[in-house]
């Protein structure tokens, strides 16, 4: 009820700058409205808001993770890219998880962002760190448990230019230092879960993670918008190297 109050409160709001904006404006105003009736009737963003996830977001890592078991009670996670903080969330949930048995093993999530991260019950966050920095890995390192994750996630995305290609390849080196960051850190055993933009690349990064797990697979959850090139690497059973 008082969120149907509040979308049609925001369509009225919008409906009416529209109308006095000057003819310049219309363009970046009709896709800012398009983008507030997408957010307003998305059931992810609904449920999100519902479930006091930070971001929709939260729903493509429960997808996967319902399916591929990644998250137990007791593992170390790294959270790449980590602000505002959902997957943060969901892994805080699961390898802490309170249920039934109260006997079982409390796990880590360390989250890092180039950005603030507000902070998060559970959860150790490196802010204004860049990943593709080598002194990250080093605080990383630093922060995990014997110095090894079990479990290792990048939703990361660079501020998109626009040019469908430039960001495919920024995205591609971002996930290449997060490759290299599974080199050092991810116990022999451990998985990683990586957003790319599909691209030319694409089979490059596969070919690099094929090399260092032995099971690697492309998923799209469903909370992943179709029309967008956005898709997940999952990678597991990292090779004792
Ligand atoms: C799609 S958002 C992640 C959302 C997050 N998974 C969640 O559920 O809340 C992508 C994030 O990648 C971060 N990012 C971009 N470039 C980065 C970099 N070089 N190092 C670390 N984080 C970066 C952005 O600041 C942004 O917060």
């Amino acid at each position: 009820m008082m969120w149907k109050r509040i979308q049609k409160s925001f369509i009225h709001v919008s409906a009416v700058c529209l109308k006095k904006t000057p003819l310049h404006m219309k363009g970046k105003r009709a896709a800012d409205q398009r983008w507030l009736v997408r957010q307003l009737n998305d059931p992810f963003v609904k449920a999100a808001h519902a479930q006091h996830y930070r971001c929709r977001s939260a729903f493509k890592l429960i997808e996967i993770d319902d399916k591929y078991r990644l998250l137990k009670p007791g593992l170390s996670v790294i959270d790449c890219g980590a602000a505002p903080g959902a997957w943060s969330q969901v892994a805080v949930q699961r390898v802490n998880s309170t249920g039934e048995s109260v006997d079982l093993p409390k796990g880590s999530v360390i989250g890092i962002d180039i950005l603030r991260i507000s902070p998060l019950d559970g959860a150790q966050l490196l802010s204004d760190h860049d990943i593709t920095e080598p002194s990250t890995h080093m605080a990383l390192e630093r922060l995990l448990p014997e110095a090894r994750a079990d479990v290792i996630l990048s939703d990361m995305a660079p501020n998109a230019s626009g040019l469908r290609e430039l960001d495919h390849e920024r995205l591609v080196t971002m996930c290449l230092s997060v490759l290299d960051l599974a080199d050092k850190v991810l116990r022999p055993g451990g998985s990683l879960i990586c957003k790319y933009w599909d691209g030319a690349l694409a089979h490059k990064l596969q070919q690099r993670l094929s090399s260092m797990f032995q099971d690697v697979r492309t998923v799209k959850p469903r909370a992943s918008r179709k029309e967008s090139a956005e898709l997940f690497f999952l990678a597991r059973m990292f090779k004792i190297r």
